[in-house]
């Protein structure tokens, strides 16, 4: 019979911005040999060109995943995001092309968390204008404008996986928390959830940022919301560089209406140590700067490097879903004694009547089948008769409705 089904040393991964070397061990025990690998983000035409034979990519933060790249991806089955932000995949153009899209939720959680906890402790201490100075040959030794973080008050926007854990180190820490979320969430310990981002404000001696981001978050940060900080505050924000406006907040700082702020991620980041970091803010000693590296820990990015090559791979080896961020989740066993046509398609009425009249007129019998649908898309794993899965690929590749199928042996 013919070969309907790729081998594993012919499906390419392309890993991009230096994904740690887990990933690479896991792929390569999993016998998946076809590996590029770049230590940094693509420039666009070579990224354009490299996606071409690609049937998996795996990125990180930088590398911008267009509707242009996936309509060169012509092979693309399914992206690894080595992080937890998908923002940097346009998501409805994957799942219009049929590919998966997969992410670690939990890996560096911890990391972000612990950094802005630092932080806090560093700003209000004025430990970076301290710093400085030394670093300068000056010697500023005085408790002006130093404090201590217990019995502070924490904001935290965005009550999720990162949040929620800065909130527990932070009262381990003897400081109150408050947060402000879309959803109502669970206060951990003490903390208690504010009306709205507003009332959130004007209460915080620091405010963390820990949302997504989305259209609702862009700019959620702007000259009035800045404003409206108590006067002295710091603002962290670990989270993304839309979500702050970065003009209203150094003029913020050049008045001295806020003490300091950190700031790890930006609207603009440059592709590598080659390009300059640009931004109105390195005039200022009271602002720690890093280049976006809050879930750049060595555990953490292990445990990443696992976490999303095992889900490529399971996704591959049998077309399991679970956990996909714009995909129906399928959650399946390994398969033996049947081959697996992995269908996707648009979820508009009548494609999977299409389907299961093509078996029955084709005297294919279904051993097995499962169908998981969203809004837009369908997934469903059909289980053959290896005699019958040539055949199967054939005729469901002309219902009306296919996006893409594949076939597992
Ligand atoms: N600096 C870095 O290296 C890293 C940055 N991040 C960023 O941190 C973000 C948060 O990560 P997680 O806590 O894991 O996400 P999460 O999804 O667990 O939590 C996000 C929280 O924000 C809330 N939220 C969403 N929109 C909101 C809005 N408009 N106003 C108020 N709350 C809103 C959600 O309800 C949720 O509770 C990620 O999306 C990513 O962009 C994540 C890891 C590393
Ligand atoms: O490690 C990276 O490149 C990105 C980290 C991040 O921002 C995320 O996990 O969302």
């Amino acid at each position: 019979m013919a070969k309907v089904s790729l081998d594993k040393s012919k499906i390419k991964f392309l890993l991009l911005e230096g994904v740690h070397q887990s990933a690479v061990d896991k792929l390569t025990e999993a016998g998946y040999t076809n590996i590029e690998y770049h230590k940094t983000a693509l420039p666009e035409d070579q990224l354009l060109e490299s996606v071409k034979d690609a049937h998996f990519i795996g990125l990180r933060s930088r590398t911008q995943l267009t509707r242009d790249v996936f309509e060169a991806a012509n092979r693309l089955i399914a992206v690894g995001c080595f992080c937890i932000g998908t923002n940097q995949v346009d998501l409805d153009a994957a799942q219009e092309h049929g590919v998966a899209v997969f992410n670690a939720p939990y890996s560096n959680t911890r990391s972000v968390a612990e950094l802005v906890i630092a932080e806090a402790i560093l700003l209000l201490r004025g430990i970076p204008e301290k710093n400085a100075v030394c670093h300068r040959g000056g010697w500023q030794k005085s408790a002006e404008g130093s404090f201590e973080i217990r019995g502070k008050t924490l904001g935290i926007v965005g009550y999720g996986s990162i949040g929620s854990q800065v909130s527990v180190l932070a009262e381990s820490l003897g400081m109150k928390v408050i947060f402000s979320d879309v959803v109502t969430k669970l206060p951990l310990g003490n903390a208690e959830q504010c009306k709205d981002l507003d009332a959130l404000l004007t209460k915080a001696d620091i405010v963390s940022l820990h949302v997504p981001e989305t259209g609702a978050t862009k700019m959620m940060m702007g000259a009035k919301q800045i404003k409206l900080m108590k006067p002295g505050a710091i603002l962290i924000n670990a989270s993304r560089g839309t979500v702050v406006d970065i003009d209203a907040l150094a003029e913020a700082l050049k008045s001295g209406a806020l003490a300091g702020a950190a700031i790890d991620v930006f609207p603009s980041e440059p592709k590598g140590p080659q390009d300059e970091f640009i931004s109105p803010l390195r005039e200022f000693d009271n602002v720690i700067l890093t280049p976006h590296i809050g879930g750049s820990t060595i555990e953490a990015q292990a445990n990443i490097g696992v976490e999303v090559a095992e889900k490529l791979i399971k996704f591959s080896d049998n077309g399991t879903t679970t956990s996909s961020v714009n995909f129906p989740e399928v959650a399946l066993s390994t398969h033996t004694n049947v081959h697996r046509l992995l269908h996707v398609h648009h979820n508009v009425p009548g494609v999977m009547s299409a389907i299961n009249r093509l078996f029955s007129e084709n005297n294919i019998n279904i051993i097995g089948q499962h169908l998981q649908t969203n809004e837009k898309v369908g997934y469903v794993v059909i289980e053959v008769a290896a005699s019958n899965s040539e055949t199967a690929l054939e005729k469901v590749r002309e219902v009306e409705g296919t996006i893409r199928c594949r076939v597992l042996f």
